[in-house]
This record gives C-alpha cells, sequence and structure tokens, in this order.
C-alpha cells in the first residue's frame, strides 16, 4: 500500500517535507530516513505518517530507514513538538536537537565491534523469554557461562544478530558496557544512603508518592542536604526499571555531586554534558533510547533526551539561568522538564535555596506543591551575614581594610576564605588618566578588559583582543592605568598580602584546561587554609566545609541594571556564594561590601531571609505587569545599522494586534553594537500566554514570507531571561 510521509530536516526552516513511501508502509513517526533533498541526499525525521498526498504533484520517494525503530519516541517527539510551538523554533531543528551529533550526522545507531553487552544483573532470568524465543535463550546461555562482556565482533561470529541482542536488552536481561572509552564502569560497590536527618526526613515525607503527576518545589537552604534528600527520593519512588532524569547546572564544576550519586547508585548513573565525545554521547543515548533503567545526571539538553520509561524528575539548583538555551533553539530545560513529568505522568522536583520568582510564584498559586527544608545538616547553622560599607575607604584589589583583617584573622584559624568578584581579568576598564581616554572594542559598545597575566585587552562579547599599553593612542601620554577590579588583582593583591597561602583563582580562564577544577577541588577538600578567588563559578553547588568566610567584593552590580530580572539574579548570587560559608562545623561568616549599605534589597538580603527578598520582588513585578504575572516575549533584530534594525521593529510593531498586547519599544539593546551587529528590541507582553502565543506564531510565519533588508537578522525568545 503506498502512504504519504511528512519528515523534518535539521534546517531552519519553519516547514515540513512529503515524500511518498510506496516502500515502506511499516515507517512510523519519529523514524530517522534516507531523503532526496536537491541535488543531495539528507537524513530526515518522520513527523507524520498517513499524510493525504497534494493533487496534481509528484512527490519524491523517500530512501531506506536508518534503522528500524523510531529514534525519537512518541513522548520526545510530543515534547518537541510542543517546544517547537512554544518557542516559536522550526520543528526539524528542535527534533534534530534530540539526537546525538553521530545520528544528526547520518551515522548508524550502532556501535562499534568493540562494543560490548554484559548480564543486566545477576539474578537476571531467561525464565520470562517466550517459549519460541529459542536464539534469544541461547544468547542469554551464553551470556551466563561468561565471566565477562562481549563485545559484538564476537557475538556476530557466534551467529547472532542485532535485534536478538536487542530483545534481551530490552527485556532488561542484558545490558551494553560500552567499549573500553566508554564511562560506563563495569561494576561499581555502592553503599547505603546516609541516614536522613530529622529535617531531611520530615521534608521526605512531604515530597509526593508516585502516583501520576505532581510537581513540588523544595525551598532548601544552602547545605540543607538536598542532594540526599534527591538520592533518597529517587531509592524510594524509583522502580527497578524506572528511569530518572536529574538536571544540574553545570557537571564539570561539580563533580562530586556525581561522585556522590554513583557512590549510592552505582553504574545506574550515566552523565551528559558538553565534554563528552560523539562517541560517549552516542552510547549514552543508546542506552537511554532502549530504555535501561538510567538515572540520567545532565545538564540543560538531557531534558531532550529519548526516555521511555520515566518515573522521577529532579531539576537541582532551579533558579539557574543556565537552564534556558541562549541561542537557536531558546527552551527552558526547567519548563521542559516540568512538562515531561506531565506527559510522564510522574512527579517532578524542582529545588533550590534561592527559587526563582516563577516557581515560587507557581507555588503561591497552587499549582506546585512546596516543601521547606530549612535547616542545615549536622551541626552547621546558616551564615551570618554582614554589610560592609566601602563608601570613602581605601581598597586593595577591591578589598577594604576591615575585609582584610577578617581575612587575616580565619586563615590565622588555619580556615579557608572564599572571595567573590563577578569579573574575570585584572580590571574591567583600561583608561588614560592624563586625557580620560578610555580602551574600547572595536566593534561592540563596550570597554575592553585589562587582562595582566598575558598583557592583553579583550571583549567579553566578541573575541576580539589585542596588546595592553601604557602610551595613550589618543594623547601620547605614558599615563594608561587599570580601573576597577577583576579576579586577577584581587588574586595579585591577596598573594602579596598573604605570603604563604595558596590563592586559587576559579573563573573561565583558570578553569579552562582539562582537569584544572578537580585539580582545585582536590586542593581546597584537604582543608587547608586558603583563599579562593572567583566569579560566580565559586558560588555554585560547592561543598567546602572549611570555608568559613566570604567576602563578596561588590555586591552593587544588579541594584541599577535596567534589566527587570537583574535584582532577582542579584539576590540568588548573593545568597548562593554567602551559603558557601559555614557548611561544615564551624561557624560562617559572609562580609558584603557595598556603596549603597542602606539600599532596602540589601538590608533584607543581609537578614539571609530569601524568601522575605523574593515577596517583595514579586510584589514590585505583579505591580508594574512583569514576569511571572504576564507572559513576556522579545522581538529582537540584528543589522548593519541600528536605523535598520530599528526600521525593522517599528514595521513589527505596526503589524502586530492592538489587543490583549503590551507592546515596548523598539528600543536599541543596552549592548547596542555586538561584533560589529547593530542590535534592537522590541518587548511583547500579554496576560494571556495563549494569546502571546498565537500572536508569535503568526509573527513569525508572517516574517517568514518577507523579503528582508541585507544583513537583518530577527529572532524571537520566549520567557526570556535578558530584556536589556
Ligand atoms: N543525612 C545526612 N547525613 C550526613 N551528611 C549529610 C546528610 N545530608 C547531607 N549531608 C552532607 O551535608 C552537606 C551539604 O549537603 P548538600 O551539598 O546536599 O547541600 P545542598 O542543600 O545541596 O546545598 P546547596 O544548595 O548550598 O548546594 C554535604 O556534605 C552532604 O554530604
Ligand atoms: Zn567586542
Amino acid at each position: 500500500m503506498s502512504q504519504t510521509v511528512r519528515v523534518a530536516l535539521n534546517r531552519p526552516l519553519r516547514r515540513l517535507f512529503d515524500y511518498s513511501a510506496p516502500d515502506h508502509p511499516e515507517l512510523k513517526p519519529g523514524q530517522r530516513v534516507r531523503i532526496p533533498f536537491g541535488p543531495r541526499t539528507a537524513t530526515g525525521l518522520v513527523v507524520e505518517t498517513g499524510v493525504t498526498p497534494p493533487e496534481g504533484i509528484t512527490l519524491k520517494p523517500v530512501g531506506a530507514a536508518h534503522e528500524p525503530w523510531p529514534a525519537l519516541p512518541p513522548e520526545t517527539l510530543k515534547l518537541l513538538s510542543w517546544a517547537s510551538g512554544y518557542y516559536q523554533h522550526p520543528l526539524g531543528e528542535c527534533l534534530f536537537m534530540a539526537l546525538p551529533p553521530a545520528l544528526r550526522k547520518g551515522r548508524p545507531a550502532e556501535l562499534k565491534d568493540t562494543d560490548s553487552w554484559w548480564m543486566a544483573n545477576s539474578n537476571a532470568s531467561a525464565d520470562n523469554l517466550p517459549g519460541n524465543a529459542y536464539k534469544q535463550k541461547q544468547l542469554f546461555d551464553l551470556f551466563q557461562g561468561r565471566a565477562q562482556a562481549m563485545a559484538w565482533s564476537q557475538l556476530r561470529q557466534s551467529g547472532f544478530t542485532r535485534s536478538q541482542l536487542q530483545a534481551l536488552v530490552d527485556r532488561s536481561l542484558i545490558r551494553e558496557v560500552g567499549a573500553p572509552e566508554s564511562q560506563t564502569p563495569a561494576k561499581t560497590e555502592t553503599v547505603a544512603i546516609p541516614t536522613l536527618t530529622e529535617a531531611q526526613r520530615s521534608a521526605a515525607s512531604a515530597l509526593p508518592e508516585r502516583h501520576g503527576f505532581s510537581a513540588t518545589l523544595l525551598y532548601g537552604i544552602t547545605g540543607s542536604g538536598k542532594t540526599e534528600l534527591y538520592l533518597h527520593y529517587l531509592e524510594r519512588e524509583l522502580g527497578e526499571d524506572g528511569q530518572a532524569l536529574v538536571l544540574v547546572p553545570e557537571i564539570n564544576l561539580t563533580p562530586q555531586t556525581v561522585a556522590r550519586f554513583r557512590k549510592y547508585f552505582g553504574d545506574r548513573i550515566v552523565v551528559w554534558h558538553s565534554a563528552l565525545n560523539d562517541r560517549q554521547r552516542l552510547d549514552t543515548w543508546l542506552r537511554v533510547r532502549q530504555g535501561e533503567p538510567v538515572i540520567l545526571i545532565g545538564t540543560r539538553s538531557g531534558v531532550l533526551l529519548p526516555f521511555t520509561g520515566l518515573q522521577a524528575v529532579v531539576v537541582d539548583e532551579e533558579h539557574d539561568s543556565s537552564y534556558k538555551q541562549g541561542e537557536g533553539f531558546r527552551y527552558s530545560a526547567r519548563d521542559l522538564a516540568v512538562f515531561r513529568a506531565r506527559e510522564n505522568q510522574c512527579p517532578v522536583i524542582l529545588g533550590s535555596a534561592t527559587p526563582s520568582l516563577e516557581s515560587l510564584q507557581n507555588a503561591a498559586s497552587g499549582k506546585y506543591l512546596r516543601v521547606d527544608l530549612t535547616e542545615r545538616v549536622g551541626e552547621a547553622r546558616p551564615p551570618q551575614l554582614r554589610l560592609l560599607d566601602i563608601r570613602s575607604r581605601p581598597l586593595a584589589g577591591g578589598l577594604s581594610r576591615p575585609a582584610m583583617e577578617q581575612i587575616r584573622a580565619t586563615l590565622a584559624a588555619n580556615q579557608q576564605v572564599l572571595v567573590y568578584i563577578n569579573r574575570r581579568g585584572f580590571a574591567p576598564v583600561l583608561m588614560c588618566f592624563d586625557c580620560g581616554y578610555i580602551a574600547e572594542c572595536p566593534h561592540c559598545d563596550t570597554h575592553l578588559t585589562y587582562h595582566r597575566r598575558d598583557r592583553a585587552l579583550r571583549c567579553h562579547h566578541c573575541d576580539y583582543q589585542q596588546p595592553a599599553f601604557t602610551q595613550c593612542p589618543k594623547c601620547s601620554g605614558d599615563a594608561c592605568q587599570p580601573v576597577g577590579q577583576g579576579t586577577e588583582q584581587s588574586e595579585e593583591t591577596l598573594a602579596a598580602s598573604f605570603p604563604g597561602v595558596p590563592v586559587i583563582r576559579i573563573d573561565r580562564d583558570s578553569t579552562q584546561r582539562k582537569g584544572s577544577i578537580q585539580a582545585i577541588l582536590k586542593q581546597v577538600n584537604s582543608g587547608e587554609p586558603c583563599i579562593l578567588v572567583g566569579t560566580q563559578m565559586v558560588a555554585k553547588g560547592h561543598d567546602f566545609p572549611n570555608v568559613t568566610l566570604v567576602v563578596v567584593v561588590n555586591a552593587d552590580g544588579g541594584l541599577f541594571s535596567v534589566d527587570f530580572r537583574a535584582p532577582e539574579q542579584m539576590v540568588q548570587t548573593l545568597l548562593q556564594v554567602s551559603g558557601r560559608a559555614g557548611r561544615g562545623t564551624k561557624p560562617g561568616q559572609v562580609l558584603i561590601q557595598t556603596c549603597h549599605s542602606d539600599h532596602p534589597l540589601l538590608t533584607t538580603i543581609a537578614r539571609d531571609d530569601y524568601l522575605a527578598v523574593a515577596r517583595q520582588l514579586l510584589a514590585e513585578r505583579e505591580q508594574n505587569s512583569l514576569p511571572p504575572f504576564r507572559a513576556m516575549a522579545v522581538v529582537r533584530a540584528e543589522a548593519p545599522t541600528m536605523e535598520a534594525a530599528l526600521t525593522f521593529l517599528d514595521q513589527v510593531r505596526n503589524d502586530l494586534p492592538g489587543d490583549n498586547l503590551d507592546i515596548w519599544g523598539p528600543l536599541p539593546a543596552t549592548l547596542a553594537r555586538k561584533a560589529g551587529r547593530h542590535r534592537a528590541q522590541l518587548v511583547l507582553q500579554s496576560a494571556s500566554r495563549g494569546n502571546l502565543n498565537r500572536v508569535l506564531a503568526q509573527l513569525c510565519a508572517h516574517l517568514d514570507q518577507q523579503r528582508l533588508p541585507t544583513g537583518l537578522r530577527w529572532l524571537v525568545d520566549v520567557d526570556p531571561l535578558e530584556t536589556g
């Protein structure tokens, strides 16, 4: 029987392509197929079968399927179709994001001859195999008689096929253990999860038991032991054959988290992050797709993996901005995680010491359940926060004298110090003290950051860099000097002030080399006195028991930003950094340097009461009709001139319907020129998400039909994190 299939391609096109499939009645949605596309063959994904063919047009025939099973199972397909519509991103690109790179490129979804399989567990038994599955039984017997894993090459030589192997995998009798380079250890000894503290126990008992969908916001203060609570919850809720997804902001920074999960769940743990190579990605992807009962710990894109037996979802540090993809398919992994849980009728837990205002509001409105964990583990107490006004105080490397004294005292007591600065490099500005000249990026509207270590001036917005200088290019004087503080400068000052004490810098520049973060963590975990200096990288999830003093060099960055989310992000970062102090047995102190010690936001933060700050911020958002009380999207345009960008957005604005929509702009972006391109934006808001979604869909369809001025690019960002 002939049929027509609709296929998506990995192209930024908001359309699908129909092909006839006379020889392939068995094709299913989600399957990879070869298709003729222009002069070449491309890999496509079947989105729909049984399509009514258009009249009077002869469709090209689809080529062979890459494999007999859908690469994207129905649930994943549904997730991505929904996300494509919600985020206004072409379906094809969304779908291909859920494939590992090898499969995107059309390579086979299989492993090499060296890939190996092994018994899924020691008490696996062939009893439940169907009576007529002789070959499968034979294959299983072969495994049982063996002391070690068998490679595909051996199995093939013994006359077995892939599908027989797959059948045993599907029944969880055997599992793939990968090639030697695979991340999966053959067998890991596991230990029992530590007994929960009383506070953890009562939080655990408030967490919903399986039985359908539920979303829970776990508000657990820093150091309250949320990770152990997740472990316990997964152990309680996860069936033997169930899969779980645990999203974390950044794995590379916190290898201990994975280690902790491995310790308790052994090789059921698989990881997913940007440092995996193509081969490891394919490995992990296949294990997930084959329904192995894995617990996947992954960063953002882990939420797109083809789970088939998801039973629990955890999003750790749910407020973290890394969950929102900043380019291309601009999805929020946290929000997709909730969608997935609902589709799978399983629970999702969103955990944080500083929950997003969105999630707090969802809890307040009853959409989410809220569970609180407001005690630190063991003897640890919440740290003491103090605002330190630095107006007219002399600073060295950004640090005031009282801060230096406190650092000295802490080191003398054999404890560790963490210094937080929101800028890397030596100084954010290089200025001529004779004529006032400031070194600027030739391609962006911003100054260049001075990096003393390699005597370079760098733009942190594009890749531009040039050698640093002291002679002023404008007045030829010799008075160019760094102004302001970056991590390098504080590192230098601290090293000079505390000879013999290791000063460890943690920022993007210092952690680029592979293994450097491990080395750093090892040194800090030794517990010896040291000073850590870093950007928000030092704030994220670390658990250093001997850090008892945290110094925030300057807290004022977020106070006066035009971006409506800046205060929220500032509070979250400050409290997360503060939360690194006093996690062990010794009490922790936090010094927050500021020029605005009477600012109401800072005085509330100093009480270390996140919920109070959040209430205040939510009230302001409500008053100003901002998210989460309105749905928001931004239309951005980039063009060779600002005029072209603004003219285009003016036109967009004129074409938009007036009802139920608030429109601001067009306005130049805060960074109006980046990498030589001029940027402007139009902000859209609506009280109705559905309405905004319809307007955006029409807008995108309309703009797709337009001939755009040369060099103009536009995009839509739904639920944007940045509007500056
Ligand atoms: N029940 C327990 N028994 C013993 N130690 C525990 C227990 N629960 C947690 N811990 C330990 O307490 C410390 C803090 O826990 P964890 O890092 O999970 O805190 P957290 O809530 O994730 O904090 P943050 O939000 O600041 O990252 C860890 O060293 C952890 O191993
Ligand atoms: Zn630049």
